[in-house]
């Protein structure tokens, strides 16, 4: 694990998106392509913008492969869905080959869909193990990431695979990627900035494991990076 701190929110966005670029091109060096998960929520998306407005023409956007991480069991229209997030901020404003872009098909109800969206990405590494170059985390002010959340039955799925789950806090069903597959990623990245993530990131990064309480624990690979502003990093005592 590796911790990137930051004076500002916007010398974090600045560090991941170049983090983010460096990938691309070593995964697109190596097979020809990159495939990225991303997360949902409000923080990326002045991430999104960063790519947008000063990586066009540097990243071979061309060569990129879109999926999610997780997603709200609402229509792709919503004002809640992470697809139309990035498709607004992202995928519209860089012309990205809707080829490229892997939504979750909420339409279908959010068992198929996550049975349907296990499936797409079996395809999409065609029989290999599902190892996707980059996945990119946020982390909610109570500790889940995803949307593995606290005491919900998938934390304790150890199959690499896409599953759905009704979340009594959020009062919805939620469509996420499972602990093992983020682990499988080559690259991991957490983009946290905000001093309302200060408890959760200590919890997570120095508190006893307990995953029921602090989901994001479960998140152990051999390369996790964290982005973090001062203020989200506020609450460490080790940095
Ligand atoms: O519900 C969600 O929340 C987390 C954190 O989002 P943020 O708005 O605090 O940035 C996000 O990572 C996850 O993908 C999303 O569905």
């Amino acid at each position: 694990m590796t911790l990137n701190v930051f004076n500002t929110d916007t010398e974090v966005l600045a560090a991941l998106a170049a983090y983010f670029a460096d990938r691309a091109k070593e995964a697109i060096e190596a097979k020809d392509r990159f495939a990225v998960a991303l997360s949902g929520g409000s923080s990326p998306k002045k991430l999104h913008e960063l790519l947008v407005s000063e990586y066009r023409d540097i990243i071979e956007w061309n060569k990129v492969f879109f999926f999610f991480g997780d997603e709200r069991d609402v229509p792709l229209t919503d004002s809640q869905s992470n697809y139309l997030m990035a498709k607004q901020t992202l995928f519209d404003p860089l012309g990205i080959d809707p080829a490229h872009v892997f939504p979750v098909q909420t339409d279908l109800g959010a068992e198929e869909a996550a049975k349907q969206y296990t499936e797409k990405i079996a395809d999409f590494f065609d029989g290999e193990k599902a190892e996707f170059d980059l996945i990119i985390l946020g982390l909610g002010d109570n500790s889940h990431t995803a949307s593995l959340f606290p005491h919900t039955s998938v934390l304790h799925d150890e199959s690499a695979s896409v599953q759905a789950l009704y979340i009594d806090e959020v009062k919805m069903n939620r469509i996420t990627f499972t602990a093992p597959l983020i682990n499988n990623a080559e690259h991991i990245a957490f983009l946290v900035y905000g001093q309302g993530k200060a408890e959760a990131v200590k919890h997570i990064l120095e508190d006893d494991t307990n995953v029921e309480e602090y989901p994001a624990q479960l998140i152990k690979s051999t390369d996790v990076q964290w982005f973090l502003d001062d203020p989200a990093a506020s609450a460490l005592q080790k940095r």
